[in-house]
């Protein structure tokens, strides 16, 4: 583990809907950001804890080609999203809200308008908007998640599944749809909540055909749809998550995204745009917004500062 910067780092532990992060801000790139590094930090017993790592860099010190900066110079901040297994990820949905929210307390968003930030998968545009009656009272922020896909890169699907996934705790594999939203997940629907609570996400299911790069896997139980005040429908979902480079976590934002869309796409001609997707960590919003892009909302929360010290940090595990 080599740091250049400082034997101690500050760091900021956040989350959305309980998918925690450690945050650190090192927009000069000075923070050698390796894999130990990243165990020891997201460590819950030797470390600070989280299902993740997320390092603020300036634009301007992020290596060519690891996002679409160049073409979006209004993205001043890259968000490095590193997953607690050390492993890097292209996107967190989750974790841009944390993000923002974290931004907003350095200084560097006044919180208003719209925020362009950069990731691995691209530009990711947040603004601050209204909670939605009943649900806690969080600060929210609505991310625009940008263009999703389904199998073979499109919008629509012939048939509903292309995957078999096979998941502890329950006896028969089912039919998987895999979602693209800038990073890679398979969504199967279970019968009821008796089943999503039967199953056990402490081992990772087995998806086949094995996909590449590995895979998040959602399983959702359809709760149905109720009118929204404005006479629109609204469809409800409850998920458990088992995330690619972590295991089980409380919430995931990209894989809330995906739920949503298979879902609706299960559902056929007429489903709703809007989606509440119930977590165990909380509640999000889904939105399919015109030219293929989708929205993710939730709340974003900022609950500690630390200096952790680098040479304990070692020693401990
Ligand atoms: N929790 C995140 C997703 C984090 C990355 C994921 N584990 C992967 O490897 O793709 C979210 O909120 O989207």
């Amino acid at each position: 583990m080599t740091v250049v910067a400082a034997p101690t780092l500050h760091v900021t532990k956040g989350h959305g809907t309980q998918n925690d992060f450690v945050l650190l801000d090192d927009r000069d790139a000075l923070v050698e950001l390796s894999p130990a590094l990243v165990r020891g930090l997201a460590d819950r017993r030797a470390g600070v804890g989280g299902d993740g790592v997320i390092r603020v860099v300036a634009s301007e010190n992020v290596p060519e080609g690891v996002s679409a900066l160049a073409d979006e110079p209004a993205a001043r901040w890259f968000m490095d999203y590193r997953n607690a297994d050390g492993s890097v990820a292209e996107m967190c949905g989750n974790g841009v809200r944390v993000f923002a929210a974290y931004l907003e307390r350095l200084g560097l968003w006044d919180g208003t308008g719209e925020l362009a930030l950069g990731t691995r998968a691209g530009v990711r545009r947040v603004r601050r908007v209204a909670v939605p009656a009943g649900i806690g009272d969080d600060v929210w922020y609505a991310v625009d998640m940008g263009t999703w896909h389904l199998p073979g890169g499109s919008q629509a699907v012939r048939d509903g599944a292309d995957a078999e996934v096979a998941v502890a705790g329950l006896e028969v594999a089912r039919a998987g749809l895999s979602v693209d939203v800038g990073n890679p997940h398979v969504v199967l629907a279970l019968g009821d909540e008796d089943e999503l609570t039967a199953a056990d996400l402490t081992r990772a299911p087995e998806v086949t055909p094995v996909p590449p790069n590995g895979t998040n896997v959602e399983l959702v139980v359809p709760l149905g749809e109720h009118e929204a005040p404005d006479g629109s429908l609204v469809g409800r979902v409850r998920m458990r998550v088992h995330e690619r480079g972590v295991g089980e976590t409380r919430s995931c934002g990209t894989g809330a995204c995906a739920a949503a869309l298979a879902v609706r796409t299960w559902a056929g001609a007429g489903a709703p745009d809007v989606w509440l997707v119930d977590v165990p960590g909380g509640t999000v919003r889904v939105t399919v917004l015109p030219e293929g892009h989708v929205e993710l909302a939730g709340p974003a929360v900022l609950v500690a500062a630390a200096d952790v010290d680098l040479a304990a940090l070692v020693a401990g595990r």
